[in-house]
């Protein structure tokens, strides 16, 4: 099923922005709210995939349950899923989602679909900012392969200069933060224009000021919230309940729960990659092996002096203890040939293409489960 099958004149569409239950809350398209009041049938911009800016009459937000063409067909509904709606009754609210567009991407942990970006959050004091964490939480933040936009709170603690020190440490990472203060409204504005029209993932550790700028962005938003579920409750959200807010400018933003440590899962051949640093020299260089781990490879085009590269062999070691490990629960038995086969190559050899195989089957197997999972719990 591809987009232009919707190209056609009077199709309600809307984001997905809740999961209750059974139950699918929907925010429907500006033009929906627009042809509604107008009481015209006229035909709805359908290539518009992304959410619409809310103006003073908001469009409606509509409670729907799923089609069973759709529960037959096996066909999953996420969070920021874009649908199409059938025979929506307007006075009670209610209406039914008959199609679910193409996803344009599909977070895992929170399982959001169709999100542009993460934000993540960090302070440069109080907590004092620590590089290793915030590069914990970038190489998390980069393994999504969606955009990722750095904010730095609380500048109103440090002086211009430190400021500027860390931003040319950071330039050095290959990032352009920007440097926020929510309690003096610094570039709050700014930050928040990044985020119109898009769906964006908010992330960082406890206390970098997370809650308060996500309040400062959404004021009309916690409002409406406030009505459906008696509050924002952020902090509070498990996996289990996502929810997206909408922001006055258009666009939505979620809230993830937050974590101090992001587990580096990745594959480890793929880890390099999330170090904007190491692509630019991946760019104009290639390593003499095509697997190349960047640790004590001949001709490693990556291997150097750069700041991070610590922080790369351990994220490295990590990710592979972490695979070795789902290799196990998987199948004990192709672990030992693994292990029998490396001998004699050094011990801390490792196959990668074996691995990263077997990681993708497993992961998106795992994956599928934590959403039949997801559902059979809610339905
Ligand atoms: N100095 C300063 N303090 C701030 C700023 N923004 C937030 N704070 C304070 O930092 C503390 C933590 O803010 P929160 O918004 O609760 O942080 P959070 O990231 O949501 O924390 P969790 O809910 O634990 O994830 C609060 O006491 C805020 O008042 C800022 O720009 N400057
Ligand atoms: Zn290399």
């Amino acid at each position: 099923m591809t987009g232009e099958n919707f190209a056609v004149t009077g199709q309600l569409l809307g984001t997905v922005v809740a999961v209750q239950a059974n139950f699918y809350r929907v925010q429907m398209d500006q033009e929906v709210g627009e042809q509604r009041s107008r009481g015209a049938e006229e035909k709805l911009d359908l290539n518009a995939f992304l959410p619409h800016c809310p103006t003073a009459a908001s469009p409606p937000l509509l409670l729907c349950t799923r089609r069973t063409r759709l529960k037959k067909i096996g066909q999953q509904v996420m969070v920021g899923d874009r649908v199409v709606v059938e025979e929506p009754d307007w006075a009670g609210g209610r209406g039914a989602i008959a199609y679910v567009l193409p996803r344009q991407s599909e977070l895992d942990r929170p399982a959001i679909a169709n999100v542009n970006q993460i934000l993540l959050v960090f302070a440069v004091a109080d907590p004092p900012l620590e590089p290793y964490q915030l590069s914990r939480f970038l190489i998390k933040a980069e393994s999504t392969g969606l955009d990722v936009l750095l904010c730095l709170n609380k500048s109103d603690l440090i002086s211009q200069q430190e400021q500027q020190q860390v931003s040319d440490r950071l330039l050095g990472w290959g990032y352009e933060p920007i440097f926020i203060s929510v309690k003096d409204g610094i570039n709050t504005d700014q930050a928040g224009r990044y985020l119109n029209n898009k769906i964006t993932v908010i992330a960082g550790p406890s206390g970098v000021g997370k809650s308060s700028l996500i309040n400062t962005l959404i004021e009309s938003a916690k409002l409406r919230v406030g009505e459906v579920s008696g509050k924002l409750a952020r902090g509070r959200h498990t996996t289990r309940h996502i929810e997206l807010f909408e922001l006055p400018s258009g666009g939505l933003l979620a809230d993830t729960p937050g974590f101090n440590q992001p587990d580096i899962d990745c594959i480890p051949e793929e880890l390099i990659h999330y170090f904007p640093e190491a692509r630019k020299r991946l760019a104009v260089a290639s390593c003499r092996f095509s697997d190349c781990l960047h640790r004590d490879e001949p001709e490693c085009a990556v291997r150097g002096d750069w700041e991070r590269y610590e922080h790369y062999l351990e994220f490295l070691d990590a990710a592979i203890a972490h695979q070795t490990q789902l290799h196990q629960q998987a199948d004990p038995e192709s672990t030992m040939k693994l292990k029998s086969k490396s001998k004699g190559k050094g011990q801390s050899q490792y196959e990668p293409k074996l691995e990263s195989k077997k990681y993708r089957r497993i992961s998106r197997k795992t994956q599928l489960q934590d959403l039949q999972e997801l559902y059979r719990d809610e339905e």
